[in-house]
């Protein structure tokens, strides 16, 4: 639960434009983790309120406090997938909708759902990965394994439990048919972050980049839902090298404890989970060839303004090359000698 004060002391602040933040607050090179913990539920009324959202959809201002600490609560500390990844991720939402004219193609409930799911999509994550969960028999596998998509189930169902909280239903003001169609919107995108969904869909994406998008099409409206989640959950490799560098460490840090603990239960880690074998310029080069760049080239075949993040991508894999080339070829070289190197 979050205090009543805490949630009246944040009601009664008047709602600060985007520049209150920075000047940039809404340009896509802005790195939205230079926001304090403490200054993110502000920022993220200022976004709900920019994007016109709480006048749309007549969303009560107390409920959308409460709403936003109690998500921020959810979230537990692990390296990577903590606040800071969620208030990322829906910053990326944020300026996507500022800067790439999304309500050409989606419609208000459609990004409404997107926001507030990409608020809530890792709530409750423990820094281990899906498979994990099955390989450890945990409680989460227990209930949702045999659904697939066992963290990303727990997610969405923690969300439900938040918006079915007192005082916490943001979406009470619409009429029936519009509160069942965000609810299902959020659960679809979502379920849509699970790494599998993408890589099952990924075809079909294709095919709609090559036929062209038709917004009479509620096909091609959930293809590009999850799309732009999986963008704004990728974002942070779309931002200056540094930033790019020091996140990738980041979820490193939570593959290599997950390693360990493999390693403790006596199984064999993944490669890129074992600390002492992992090279982590070649598996971020690897990952960005695989996954990160074909989802922001998809983008930027919707919406031309996102090649720029294509180019900022490419400039971050040649710099994991440099860095892949400055290890003498001769040494394995493991995640801890490369942090010295990082
Ligand atoms: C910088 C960066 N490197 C990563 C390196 C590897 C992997 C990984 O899971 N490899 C498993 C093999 C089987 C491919 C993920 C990485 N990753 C993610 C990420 C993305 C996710 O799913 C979506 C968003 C749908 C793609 C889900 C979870 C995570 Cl942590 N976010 N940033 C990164
Ligand atoms: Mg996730
Ligand atoms: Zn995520």
């Amino acid at each position: 639960q979050v205090t009543t004060e805490e949630v009246a002391q944040l009601a009664e602040m008047r709602i600060p434009p985007p520049e209150f933040f920075n000047k940039k607050f809404s340009s896509f090179s802005f790195t939205p983790r230079v926001i304090s913990y403490a200054d993110t539920p502000l920022a993220v009324l200022t976004m709900f309120e920019d994007m016109g959202f709480i006048t749309k959809f007549r969303i009560n201002k107390t409920y959308l406090c409460r709403f936003i600490l109690m998500v921020r609560k959810g979230y537990r500390d692990p390296p990577y997938h903590n606040w800071s990844h969620a208030f990322a991720v829906c910053h990326f939402c944020y300026i996507m909708y500022k800067n790439l004219d999304l309500p050409k193609y989606l419609d208000d409930i459609e990004l409404l759902a997107l926001f507030v799911a990409c608020l809530s999509h890792d709530i409750d994550h423990r820094g281990t990965t899906n498979s994990f969960q099955i390989a450890s028999d945990s409680v989460l596998a227990a209930l949702y394994s045999s659904a697939g998509s066992v963290l990303e189930r727990h997610h969405l169902t923690q969300t439900m439990a938040i918006l079915n909280t007192d005082g916490c239903n943001i979406f009470q003001s619409m009429g029936n048919t519009n509160y069942q169609r965000t609810l299902d919107l959020i659960s679809y995108i979502i379920l849509s972050t699970d790494l599998a969904h993408h890589l099952r869909i990924m075809e079909e994406l294709k095919k709609m980049s090559q036929a062209g998008y038709a917004k009479g099409n509620p096909g091609h409206h959930k293809l590009l839902l999850s799309l732009l989640i999986t963008s704004c959950d990728l974002s942070d490799q779309t931002k200056d090298w540094n930033t790019a560098k020091r996140i990738a460490e980041m979820i490193y840090q939570e593959f290599f404890k997950q390693g360990d603990l493999e390693k403790s239960l006596g199984r064999d880690p993944l490669l890129m989970m074992d600390r002492e074998k992992a090279c982590i310029p070649e598996l971020q080069i690897g990952f960005l060839e695989s996954i990160a760049l074909p989802v922001y080239s998809l983008l930027a075949k919707f919406f031309p303004a996102a090649r720029v993040m294509v180019d900022v991508m490419q400039k971050n894999r040649q710099m994991w090359k440099k860095m892949k080339g400055r290890v003498k070829k001769m040494d394995v070289v493991t995640g801890t000698a490369m942090d010295s190197l990082l």
